[in-house]
């Protein structure tokens, strides 16, 4: 394999696991076919992983990423891989922890870090509506949809651990009423005032452990709803790890804090 040797960064957002690769002075080559990303993200067989994300060099921006989905479909956005590329881009000295910008295939990001966690700043979310073109199931109480750079859906239940995520998540991620189709987050309150989230999503075509777009769109729709409306909103993702997103300045999008953390360095060998 012509990748033999290539370092990688195994990377954590809130449970959303990603592989890196430095592409800023070497390119992906045969890395971004879909071959090699399913390859490499395979869990048992592979390294394991949501995705896979090339950081890059940008004439717009301090630093880019491309992003993958585990079955080699490219994604415009990653919310959970793009707070991954701010740690990655400070500790490898490409950018200033107080303030920079990320070039991603949804437009340029702002961001920072504040108490050591990252934090980027989304666009306006798009197609925000209450009440979604798709027939609720049993047990859902009711269903949104935003564009927060990808398409999501919000189903809120009364009880998250009782979601037939698999089936209902895969069957909502189709529906033909969705022209690109959508990931599908199920969202309940929680006991603590904070919300709860679970997530089938499109291109893993599974549960993730927690999702940086669904979670800013979720955070959209709870508004629309009226049920969520102070200037933050705590999304508990299923690794029990909780993402931030904070309401924008009038016109201005919402942003998101969260985890993003190098779990790895490591070299590939054989991917088979
Ligand atoms: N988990 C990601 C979403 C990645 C893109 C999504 N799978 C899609 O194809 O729309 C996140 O943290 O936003």
């Amino acid at each position: 394999m012509a990748e033999r040797g290539r370092e990688f960064y195994k990377m954590c957002g809130s449970g959303n696991d990603f592989v890196f690769f430095d592409a800023r002075d070497q390119a992906p080559g045969a890395l971004e076919t879909p071959e090699l990303i399913q390859r490499m993200c395979a869990r048992g067989t592979g390294i394991g992983a949501d995705g896979v994300v090339f950081l890059e060099r940008s004439a717009a921006a301090t630093v880019g990423l491309r992003y993958f989905n585990s079955d080699g479909s490219p994604a415009s956005l990653c919310g959970n891989a793009t707070l991954c590329t701010a740690r990655l881009a400070v500790e490898l000295g490409a950018a200033d922890p107080s303030g920079f910008t990320i070039a991603t295939d949804a437009g340029v990001m702002a961001a920072r870090f504040r108490d050591a966690r990252p934090e980027i700043d989304f666009a306006p979310v798009q197609e925000l509506t209450a009440d979604a073109p798709v027939r609720s199931g049993a047990a859902e109480r009711r269903i949104g949809y935003a564009r927060a750079g990808v398409p999501h859906l919000v189903v809120e239940v009364p009880d998250i651990e009782a979601v037939p995520l698999a089936s209902r998540g895969r069957e909502l991620r189709f529906d033909a009423a969705l022209r690109d189709g959508a990931n599908v987050n199920f969202v309940a309150p929680g006991p603590d005032g904070a919300w709860y989230m679970r997530t089938y999503e499109r291109g893993v075509e599974g549960e993730t452990l927690a999702c940086g777009t669904g979670a800013v769109a979720t955070a959209a729709v709870l508004g629309a709803w009226g049920a969520a409306d102070g200037p933050a909103t705590t999304i508990v993702t299923r690794s029990g790890r909780p993402l931030v997103i904070t309401r924008g300045a009038a016109g201005r999008g919402p942003s998101l804090a969260g985890e993003g953390r190098i779990v790895f360095v490591g070299r590939l060998r054989e991917v088979e």
